[in-house]
């Protein structure tokens, strides 16, 4: 018997797992094993990072819990939302949206037309009348900071102006699951973290589950409360961030725990690139 009483926001109170990989294994028709056996469970509402080196399986990872690709075995679930919606609670999967690296803007189309795109293409934007959904567009691109570009076409923009873009557009459907693939990696630092900054505050007020894929270890533990990391298509372990409470202060970069944090990933991706050195064929 369930006891899925809605909470005010209309979803149930208890389904905390957002994403549940059992033994999860990808062999693609070319006997690569981009996943061997990944077994990992992430909180709804968890910021989760995956860092290894390239080739080792992330991005597939990232596209299985999108639901984008297929597994050879095991499972990859996702959590079914349940809202009220006109007065009806409906069942729905859980909406998925993603930030790659290139930030992918039509360029015959403006800042807003780029960002309304998924609500026109959408069924949940379907279902919204119009204004509500050019409302929704222009909420968004004010948490961005992009509403005075919104006429803007993308080759009038910086690169960090596009990547705010893109950002507005995977928000403008309230996802309940951000997938991050190393979105800031062609940024300069300085960006880089100043868009770290409003992801964070994204997440403060939509409180979605986000997966990061990241080569950079420092972005990882300033964003993620748990970085897993990969190697060779396996999860070689998940470790809490230590620095959850405290990674929003700007000045956590220069604290003695963020450098034994740091190191300890660091030495962990480092130990598990010696196993292949010493010809552990696992
Ligand atoms: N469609 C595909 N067909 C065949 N092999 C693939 C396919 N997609 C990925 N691979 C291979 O699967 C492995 C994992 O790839 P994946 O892109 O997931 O790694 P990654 O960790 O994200 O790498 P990077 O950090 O370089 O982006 C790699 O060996 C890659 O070459």
């Amino acid at each position: 018997m369930s006891s899925n009483k809605e909470s005010p926001l209309g979803r149930p109170p208890q389904s905390p797992q957002a994403v549940i990989c059992k033994d999860a294994s990808v062999v693609f028709p070319n006997d690569v094993r981009a996943l061997r056996d990944v077994n990992l469970s992430i909180p709804q509402g968890a910021r989760i990072a995956l860092v290894g080196p390239s080739g080792c399986g992330k991005t597939t990872l990232l596209r299985v819990i999108a639901g984008l690709q297929t597994l050879s075995a095991g499972e990859c679930q996702r959590m079914e939302v349940k809202e009220r919606d006109k007065g009806q609670y409906d069942r729905r999967r859980c909406a998925t949206s993603f930030v790659f690296q290139q930030p992918a803007l039509l360029p015959w189309a403006t800042v807003q037309r780029n960002v309304e795109l998924p609500l026109k293409l959408g069924r949940r934007g379907a279902d919204d009348d119009l204004a509500n959904g050019q409302q929704r567009v222009r909420d968004v691109l004010m948490e961005v900071q992009l509403d005075d570009a919104m006429n803007r076409f993308p080759h009038q923009l910086s690169g960090g102006m596009k990547m705010r873009a893109s950002i507005a557009r995977a928000l403008v459907t309230n996802p309940d699951l951000l997938l991050l693939d190393e979105p800031f990696a062609a940024l300069d630092d300085l960006l880089r973290n100043q868009l770290g900054r409003l992801v964070t505050k994204l997440w403060r007020s939509h409180r979605f589950t986000s997966v990061l894929v990241t080569h950079n270890i420092a972005e990882a533990i300033q964003l993620c409360e748990r970085i897993v990391v990969m190697h060779r298509g396996r999860l070689v372990t998940q470790l809490q961030n230590p620095l959850r409470e405290k990674m929003e202060s700007s000045d956590v970069r220069r604290s003695p725990e963020f450098a034994d944090f740091y190191g300890m990933i660091s030495d962990t991706l480092e130990a598990a690139a010696k196993s292949d050195d010493s010809g552990d064929p696992s």
